[in-house]
C-alpha cells in the first residue's frame, strides 16, 4: 500500500492537533483563553463515567441548533475560523477534478452514511426520509461502483428508508452487515450474501436495556428511545434542556447495571452500544475485504458522513493511506476527513458529478 493513494487536498496545510474526538460548532471564539476552549473540547468527547454536569455539557455541544449557529455565522463572528477550516477541508465539489484524478486506474468503492448525509436532520427520527432524487442518485452511483450504506440505525430501518436492494448495508454502526439482495454487476464478488454480526451475543442485553429505558424515560417529554438492534439510541433533540440532566441520570444509571455496554454520542443522541472493538471503520475494512480489495492498491474507497461515528471510518482511511474522506458539515469541526460538503444537497451533487464523470470517461477513447 502506498501513501500516494490517500487523496488529500493539494493545499499543504497541516492537520490540526489530533484530539481524536469530533467537536461541534460553534467553538467559543470569543473565549478569553485556552482553558475555556479546552473545556469546550472536553465536553465534546464521548461521555465517560463522570459527573452529570459533564454529561449535560457534552449533550449541549453534541449538535448546535441551526438557528444558533446561523445567527453566529450571520454576525460574521466566525468567518476567519471557517475560512481556515475550509482551507484544511476544501469542498469536494470545488476539488472534484483532484479527487477523480486520484481514482485513475483504481476502482472506486462508495461508502455513505445515512442521517445527515443522504437525508437532512429532522426532529423525528422516524421521519428522516430520503428524497426520490437522492435515491435516484444513489441508484446511479451503485450502477457504476460497489456502494454501501453505513449507519448507526438498525439495518432493516435504514433499508426501509433507502429501498435499494443492490447496495451493501452496515447497520448498528457497522455491527450488522449484509450484502445486496439484488444482483448487480458488482455482486459477483465475494461479498454476495455476506452477513456479519459481531455483536450478536449482545442482542438480549440490548433488548433489555431498550425496554427498560422506554419505561424509565416515559416521564421526560420529547425523549425517544430507538432500538437499533445492536445498540440503543436515546434522543434528546426534542427534550427541554432543563430535563437533560434527568435524562442523563437515567441513562447513566442504566449503564451502571451493564458494564459490558458503553456510551457514545451523536447529534442530539446518546447511544448505548457493546464494548466490542467494532465501529464504522472496522465495517469499512470488512466490506473492502469482502469485496476482494483487502490489500489492493488499485482501490479508492470514498466515505461520506457527517457524524462523530463516521470519524472512525475517516481514521481508517487515513491510517491505510488510501481513499477519500468527506465530512458533511456547514460548520467547522474537528475531523479526520480531507474534504467537506455542506449538506445532503451537495452530497447529491457530488454523487451525480461522479456518475457523469464515470459515464464520460467510459465513452472517451483510451489512447
Ligand atoms: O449513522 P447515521 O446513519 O448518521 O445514524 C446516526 C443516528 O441517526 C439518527 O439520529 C439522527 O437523525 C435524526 C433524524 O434526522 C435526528 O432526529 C437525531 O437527532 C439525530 O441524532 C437515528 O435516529 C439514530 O438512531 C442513529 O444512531
Amino acid at each position: 500500500m502506498t501513501r500516494q493513494s490517500m487523496v488529500m487536498p493539494e493545499v499543504a496545510v497541516p492537520m490540526p492537533p489530533n484530539t481524536a474526538s469530533l467537536f461541534a460548532y460553534p467553538p467559543p471564539r470569543a473565549a478569553p483563553g485556552v482553558a475555556v476552549r479546552k473545556k469546550y473540547i472536553q465536553a465534546q468527547m464521548d461521555i465517560g463515567p463522570g459527573r452529570i454536569n459533564g454529561w449535560v455539557e457534552s449533550m449541549r455541544a453534541s449538535s448546535p441548533t441551526h438557528a444558533k449557529a446561523a445567527a453566529v455565522l450571520a454576525a460574521g463572528a466566525v468567518d476567519d475560523e471557517r475560512a481556515a477550516w475550509m482551507v484544511r477541508h476544501p469542498s469536494a465539489l470545488s476539488k472534484f477534478d483532484q479527487i477523480v484524478a486520484a481514482s485513475k486506474g483504481k476502482k472506486i468503492v462508495m461508502f455513505l452514511d445515512y442521517d445527515g448525509t443522504l437525508s437532512p436532520i429532522v426532529d423525528d427520527p422516524d421521519a428522516a426520509f430520503m428524497s426520490d432524487t437522492m435515491r435516484r442518485a444513489v441508484r446511479r452511483v451503485a450502477k457504476h461502483f460497489p456502494t454501501a450504506i453505513v449507519s448507526g440505525r438498525c439495518r432493516d430501518k435504514v433499508f426501509e428508508f433507502v429501498k435499494l436492494a443492490e447496495l451493501y448495508y452496515a447497520g448498528s454502526h457497522g455491527m450488522d452487515i449484509k450484502g445486496p439482495t439484488k444482483a448487480s454487476r458488482h455482486n459477483e464478488a465475494k461479498a454476495k450474501g455476506v452477513l456479519f454480526q459481531p455483536a450478536s451475543k449482545f442482542l438480549p442485553m440490548i433488548e433489555q436495556v431498550h425496554d427498560s429505558l422506554i419505561e424509565k424515560t416515559k416521564c421526560i417529554p420529547g425523549s425517544k428511545v430507538e432500538n437499533n438492534k445492536f445498540c440503543v439510541s436515546v434522543h434528546f433533540r426534542c427534550v427541554d434542556e432543563k430535563s437533560w440532566s434527568t435524562l442523563a441520570e437515567i441513562v447513566k444509571g442504566e449503564l451502571k447495571e451493564y458494564p459490558k455496554l458503553k456510551l457514545t454520542q451523536g447529534r442530539k443522541v446518546l447511544e448505548i452500544r457493546p464494548t466490542i472493538k467494532w465501529d464504522k471503520g472496522k465495517a469499512l475494512e470488512f466490506l473492502l475485504e469482502s469485496l476482494g480489495f483487502a490489500d489492493c492498491t488499485d482501490v479508492l474507497p470514498v466515505y461520506i458522513g457527517d457524524d462523530r461515528t463516521d470519524e472512525d471510518a475517516f481514521k481508517v482511511l487515513q491510517k491505510r493511506g488510501q481513499g477519500v474522506g468527506i465530512v458533511v458539515s456547514k460548520y467547522p469541526k474537528d475531523t479526520h476527513a480531507s474534504y467537506s460538503l455542506q449538506e445532503p444537497a451537495e452530497v447529491m451533487e457530488f454523487l451525480l458529478r461522479l456518475v457523469e464523470w464515470e459515464r464520460l470517461s467510459r465513452a472517451r477513447p483510451k489512447w
